[in-house]
């Protein structure tokens, strides 16, 4: 689904931020982006949609180099759900509705109409959906650029942090809604996340970003107490709580 080949990128051609960046992500897969602040995640998923373009290496999706596409295909494709969003005099019908614009020539069809709609109801947020982007809360805002990424039907959906302003229930439901999404419509998921719990409940694969390179990439096997203690500079163990992982920092801390 997306192969991503040997990614160098810096800004302005200052040093070296992310230095030979391969990895490879299957449909219906949640990948969780992890590493301390400052580690390129960020930069890492802006690379993979061409919002930065690398010096070098390249993405692919299902086969097709992104570097041929163009703006407009790769939003068909792919999805981004930035850190921080933007608000507008948008309601948040037309805000989830701008999702659909890769697809849309003069008008909106019904199709885009239905699509919007069911996004809206699917992520709970239909007793919003006349309201002002302007004035929802941080955690409601993070929710609709979820719907308007969801709304854009991509193959591959990219959301840094997307979990940072909600409230304990709101993490679990998004990531449970994400991951649904993920099965039925056989995307894949790539999520910047710090919250190596939720990663864990929630993601299939692990990618730990260490000194501008990739340190560790694969399932469950790699989310050891060593891997997670190195990266963060923290001793953790990995315990089981009712048949769900759990990393633990030590009490030494
Ligand atoms: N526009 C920019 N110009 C120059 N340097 C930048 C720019 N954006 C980020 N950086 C630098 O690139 C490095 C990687 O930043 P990035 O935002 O990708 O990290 P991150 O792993 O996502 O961090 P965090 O977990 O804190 O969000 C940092 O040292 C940051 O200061």
């Amino acid at each position: 689904m997306i192969e991503v080949r040997d990614l160098n990128f810096s800004y302005n051609g200052g040093r070296t931020i992310l230095n030979q960046v391969a990895f490879d992500a299957r449909e219906s897969q949640c990948i969780a982006i992890l590493g301390n602040n400052g580690a390129g995640k960020s930069t890492l998923i802006k690379c993979l949609n061409h919002i930065l373009v690398p010096q070098r290496g390249t993405v692919y999706v299902n086969g097709e180099d992104i570097r041929k596409l163009k703006r407009n295909e790769i939003a068909k494709c792919m999805a981004y759900v930035a850190q921080r969003n933007a608000g507008g005099m948008f309601t948040v019908f037309d805000s989830v509705l701008l999702g659909r614009k890769p697809y849309i020539k003069l008008e909106p069809k019904q199709e885009d109409i239905d699509i919007t709609q069911s996004v809206i109801k699917r992520m709970g947020l239909e007793s919003f959906a006349l309201r002002y982007v302007d004035e929802l809360s941080g955690g409601e805002m993070q929710k609709v650029m979820l719907a308007r990424a969801l709304a854009q039907r991509p193959r591959v959906l990219l959301l840094d942090e997307p979990t940072s302003n909600l409230d304990l229930r709101n993490q679990y439901e998004v990531l449970a809604t994400v991951r649904e999404i993920a099965k039925e419509e056989r995307i894949s998921v790539i999520i910047v996340i710090h919250d190596l719990n939720l990663a864990l409940r929630y993601c299939e694969r692990f990618l730990f970003m260490k000194d501008r390179q990739v340190f560790a990439y694969g399932g469950r096997e790699v989310m050891t107490p060593e891997n997670i203690g190195y990266v963060y500079g923290i001793p953790v163990t990995v315990e089981s709580i009712r048949g769900v992982s759990m990393v633990v920092p030590l009490p030494e801390i």
